[in-house]
């Protein structure tokens, strides 16, 4: 039992977080030993299983996630960008596979992010199942058969309280609908219209963006050309989906060599 993986999960009290705690502490292939969160948090010092409702599971959240590092094989971070960053410096540290599902990062987070994966295992994706990853091959071959005469626009809509947009999978959709038509996304990227925005240029890809209630997650990559249409589409109705994916990035990530790596590696698509 205690030579299984250890796991710490941050941002434990999160959406992501709590759903990550419940798939590691019902998984044979891994053990949690360590929550964090950061300070003021109202779950500090509580054991996580109470906190979250249900009986004592014997790990209590922190907000000193060195200490908490150190014990662990694997952090699986679903926070922001600013504790991302700080968290790839210390899972560095401690040599642990550091799986990041955080979305929302900046050129500079990146940049950051690159000193820690000479020193330990990265695994980044903006989205981590199974069904949207399959979705990005997909994206990318229906984009190398079409050419420009085929407008690609990137539809995306999550839960009202999503802070960054597009979400962090509409802009793996669009890398790989940039990548099979031979472009890079920063060039073709139109992220959002209003007003008197004129024709649409040609070989650009469109980004749009719909925030409501609980949604989950929901992708469309639309091909237009005229007369016909391809909407190649990814609906997520739970999240057991991304914390799934993330468990098995931390227990793929043990037998490798630093640096960074995706979900594309991980399910080997
Ligand atoms: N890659 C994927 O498959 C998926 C990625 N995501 C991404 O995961 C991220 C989190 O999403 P979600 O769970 O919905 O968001 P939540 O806001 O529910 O959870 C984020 C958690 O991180 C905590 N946090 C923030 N900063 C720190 C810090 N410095 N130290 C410790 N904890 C911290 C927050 O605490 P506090 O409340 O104090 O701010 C909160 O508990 C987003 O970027 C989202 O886009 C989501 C789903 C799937
Ligand atoms: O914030 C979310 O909830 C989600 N974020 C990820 C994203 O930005 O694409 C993945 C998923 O769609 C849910």
């Amino acid at each position: 039992m205690t030579d299984l993986p250890g796991i710490v999960i941050t941002g434990a009290s999160g959406r992501m977080g709590q759903m990550l705690v419940r798939t590691v502490l019902a998984s044979d292939k891994a053990r949690l030993v360590g929550c964090v969160e950061r300070a003021g948090n109202a779950w500090l010092g509580r054991d996580i299983g109470e906190a979250m409702g249900g009986a004592a599971v014997g790990v209590s959240v922190t907000d000193d996630p060195l200490e908490a590092f150190a014990k662990a094989q694997a952090v699986i971070d679903f926070t922001s960008p600013a504790a991302t960053v700080e968290f790839a410096a210390l899972a560095a540290q401690a040599r642990a596979v550091h799986v990041i599902g955080t979305t929302g990062l900046e050129p500079a987070h990146l940049e950051k992010l690159d000193w820690a994966a000479h020193h330990a295992v990265i695994v980044r994706a903006g989205n981590m199942s199974l069904g949207v990853n399959l979705l990005v091959q997909l994206t990318k071959k229906v984009a190398e058969a079409l050419d420009a005469d085929w407008d690609i626009e990137v539809l995306e809509a999550h839960h009202r309280m999503k802070v960054d947009a597009p979400s962090g999978t509409a802009l793996m959709l669009g890398d790989a609908a940039a990548e099979g038509r031979g472009v890079t996304l920063d060039e073709a990227k139109v992220a959002a219209r209003d007003g008197i925005t004129g024709a649409r240029e040609r070989g650009s890809i469109g980004f749009s963006s719909i925030r409501g209630g609980d949604i989950v997650g929901e992708h469309d990559v639309i091909f237009a050309t005229e007369g016909e249409r391809i909407v190649l589409r990814h609906l997520a109705t739970d999240r057991t989906i991304f914390a799934r994916g993330a468990l098995k990035a931390a227990l793929w990530g043990q037998d490798k060599i630093p640096g960074h790596y995706n979900m594309i590696d991980v399910l080997g698509l």
